[in-house]
């Protein structure tokens, strides 16, 4: 079994639905990817991963068990805006986040596991380039290095799956692209899993190993909400964008037999 099943979830909000007969299957270590129109269910999607909602059918495995209901160090999340504490240092942050699985509210580590938990934290924000910054507060930070610190927080865990829904939105061009070179060093270091909403294709496609477009298959004009969105196009943006269907249409083509009438003589 992949490392994330997903088999036929159906999501719907009341009579209404939002997502229909979503099927995907993720190796551990691949970057996914999603794009699609606002509204049509992309971070509903994400948070059935984090189980903060449960599909109205179908099932989510993410390493062989659905995934936990409580906060869970497997999953890290990163929103577009996320809510750092204004009222902890950057390193009280981040120690907060260790010690409630990245839901923290007030630090409940004392003496040497405080300290333990510190040393973490401090490892953790040299990897992500804020160790000069350990004792500030999150004001005193450019929108760059908030967000750095909220993945930072995402993966105070050791996360085996990052989910970042709009990660980079909130910022300016020159930052994105330092964000961009930052999460593809720390995911060549971690080896995690990415599942990344972007509304950017470019960004999408340069970071993702897949990109997966969410959207209708159904349209209905006099009533627009009748149907959910799924999972249409399924790019490998490894190899050039080259749609994945096509690219597993070729390789099964390759491993055909020839047949005698294709093969052109030399002259
Ligand atoms: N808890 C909820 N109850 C009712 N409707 C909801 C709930 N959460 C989301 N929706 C609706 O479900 C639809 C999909 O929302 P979702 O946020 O997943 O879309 P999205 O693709 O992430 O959009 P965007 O790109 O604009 O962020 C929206 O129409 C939203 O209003």
């Amino acid at each position: 079994m992949s490392f994330v099943s997903v088999r036929d979830i159906f999501q719907s909000y009341g009579p209404r639905p939002i997502l229909e007969r979503v099927s995907l299957d993720v190796e551990e270590g691949e970057f996914v990817s999603i794009v699609g129109a606002s509204g049509c269910g992309k971070s509903t999607f994400l948070r059935l991963l984090l189980a903060q909602e449960r599909p109205t059918r179908g099932t989510i495995s993410i390493a062989g068990a659905p995934p936990a209901q409580e906060p869970d160090r497997d999953r890290g999340v990163v929103f577009q805006r996320y809510s750092v504490f204004p009222h902890m240092t950057v390193r009280g942050n981040l120690i907060a986040a260790e010690e409630f699985g990245g839901a923290g509210v007030i630090p409940r580590f004392f003496g040497a596991r405080r300290r333990e938990a510190a040393a973490r934290a401090d490892e953790v924000l040299g990897r992500v380039g804020l160790a000069h910054v350990a004792d500030q507060y999150p004001a005193a930070l450019s929108g760059g290095m908030q967000q750095r610190l909220a993945i930072a927080q995402a993966l105070a865990g050791r996360p085996r799956v990052l989910l970042l829904d709009e990660p980079f939105g909130a910022l300016d061009p020159g930052t994105r692209l330092s964000m961009h070179v930052f999460l593809q060093e720390l995911r060549a270091e971690t080896g995690m899993t990415v599942f990344m909403v972007s509304h950017d294709l470019e960004e999408a496609f340069k970071l993702g190993d897949r990109v997966l477009v969410f959207d209708k298959p159904r349209w209905d004009p006099i009533e627009p909400e009748a149907y959910g969105a799924t999972i249409t196009y399924d790019f490998d943006a490894r190899n050039g964008g080259v749609p994945f269907q096509a690219a597993a249409a070729a390789a099964r083509a390759l491993h055909e037999p020839q047949r005698e009438d294709d093969h052109v003589p030399a002259s």
